[in-house]
């Protein structure tokens, strides 16, 4: 079966750090729990409430380095000094299996994962302003003041990105960026099954609105 063909739909959700967008796919799934998320790989260390397997499984680099010459990523990338990869194992069974899933992954892994599954929806997340991506950077308090800066240098990179996304959705006010997101679910959920052109589909994808 081609990948297109799968019967789940697959989001990914991309943003500069600190823009939101773990809260906001946090939140989506508290309001519709038919997504799963894919938790990623990455040689990261844990930040304080983080927990192995939660966030992410947390693995050293060679671990990491054998996994990609196994070819067990579908994408991975080097973003802000460390690696992070989505597994095949995350996704693949689920969507072949009629399940959405949604992806936190970097620009460089959405542009990846588009080529693979061009059905993929890519949802790029903007804060309203650079001194507020760097107050919310700082209010999480998780980062130190030279990660910070960093992130913020990498965040005028990430942005010139957005271009190869489908949707780009502003989290100034985080309710409203919730009804965006969950306005671009529910009706790349419809528009898939009415492509299909299978009613029951259709129906089913209404009964999750
Ligand atoms: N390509 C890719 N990027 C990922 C993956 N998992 C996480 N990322 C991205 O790596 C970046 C850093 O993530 P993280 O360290 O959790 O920091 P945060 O974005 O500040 O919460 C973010 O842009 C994530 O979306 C993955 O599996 N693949
Ligand atoms: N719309 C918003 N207004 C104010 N603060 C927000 C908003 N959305 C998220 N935040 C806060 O900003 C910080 C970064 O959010 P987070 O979801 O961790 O970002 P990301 O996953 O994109 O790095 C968190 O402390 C979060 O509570």
């Amino acid at each position: 079966m081609n990948s297109d063909d799968y019967p789940g739909n697959l989001f990914v959700v991309a943003a500069p750090s600190g823009a939101g967008k773990s809260s906001l796919v946090k939140a989506l799934l508290e309001l519709d729990s038919h997504p799963a998320v894919s938790i990623s790989h990455t040689t990261r260390k844990p930040r304080g409430q983080e927990q192995q397997g939660r966030e992410y499984h947390f693995i050293g680099e060679p671990e990491f380095r054998a996994k990609i010459a196994a070819g067990d990523f579908f994408e991975w990338a080097e973003v802000h000094g460390n690696l992070y990869g989505t597994s095949r194992e995350a996704i693949e069974a689920r969507i072949a299996g009629g399940q959405d899933v949604v992806l936190e992954i970097d620009w460089q892994g959405a542009v990846q994962i588009k080529k693979l599954f061009p059905h993929a929806v890519l949802i790029f997340i903007l804060p309203p302003s650079w001194e507020e991506l760097r107050q919310r950077l700082m209010r999480r308090g998780e980062d130190g003041a030279e990660v910070i800066e960093q992130r913020m240098v990498n965040a005028r990179e990430e942005v010139a990105q957005a271009r190869h996304f489908d949707f780009v959705i502003i989290n100034a006010l985080f309710e409203t960026a919730l009804f965006d997101l969950k306005t671009v679910v529910h009706s790349q959920r419809l528009k898939y099954a009415a492509q299909r052109r299978n009613k029951s589909q259709v129906f089913a994808a209404l009964d999750l609105i």
